[in-house]
């Protein structure tokens, strides 16, 4: 399945010099949007994952499928404001701006399994808030997966130099 060829770009959104990856044109394709979930959940199915951790909000999308696919719980990352009960939270930078993400304090019990999902990496400022709320409720990370890598950006090297793995199913550099 060539993944790549079913997302779109669209340029200097949502500011000037970004290259946006958009990733709804290959969620709203039925046959690449199954591949995807399938190819990123199959490598996980023996590591008895018993919850997905999906980043508000477009992981959410992709987490919720991994998650019924492996047979996990999902526990949503969210931004500010969102979530109901006590919560960790963790503020990071983004390639265009700033925000924060907060995690319900009982959302992972000590040592669970758990997979961090997102529809793509770039910076890795946000991924990284996300392990950092997963390890505050100790749980065990077993990989973070996504969609779409920029290692241009430096971010999966980042969460690997945290102790995480990291797989993405395609990545666009420097094009
Ligand atoms: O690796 P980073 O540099 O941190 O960037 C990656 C993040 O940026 C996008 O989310 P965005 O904050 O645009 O939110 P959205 O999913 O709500 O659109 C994307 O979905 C990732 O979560
Ligand atoms: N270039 C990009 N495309 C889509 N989402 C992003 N999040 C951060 N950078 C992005």
């Amino acid at each position: 399945m060539d993944f790549k060829s079913t997302i779109r770009t669209v340029p200097d959104y949502p500011r000037t010099g970004i290259m946006f990856r958009d990733v709804s044109t290959l969620m709203a394709d039925a046959k690449a949007f199954s591949a995807a979930v399938e190819k990123l959940s199959a490598p996980f199915e023996k590591f008895e994952i018993s919850k997905v951790a999906g980043i508000d909000a477009r992981g959410f999308i992709l987490g919720g499928a991994i998650a019924v696919r492996l047979n996990a719980g999902f526990l949503p990352l969210r931004k500010p404001g969102k979530l109901p009960y006590r919560t960790f939270s963790e503020s990071y930078e983004l390639e265009y701006g700033s925000d924060a993400l907060h995690m319900h304090v009982d959302g992972v019990k000590p040592g669970e399994r758990v997979l961090l999902v997102d529809d793509l990496i770039a910076t890795g400022g946000t991924a990284e808030a996300g392990v950092k709320l997963l390890r505050r409720g100790r749980a065990d990370i077993v990989s973070a997966v996504f969609l779409v890598d920029l290692p241009d950006l430096g971010g999966a090297r980042r969460v690997r130099n945290m102790g995480v793995e990291v797989k993405a199913l395609v990545s666009f550099d420097g094009d």
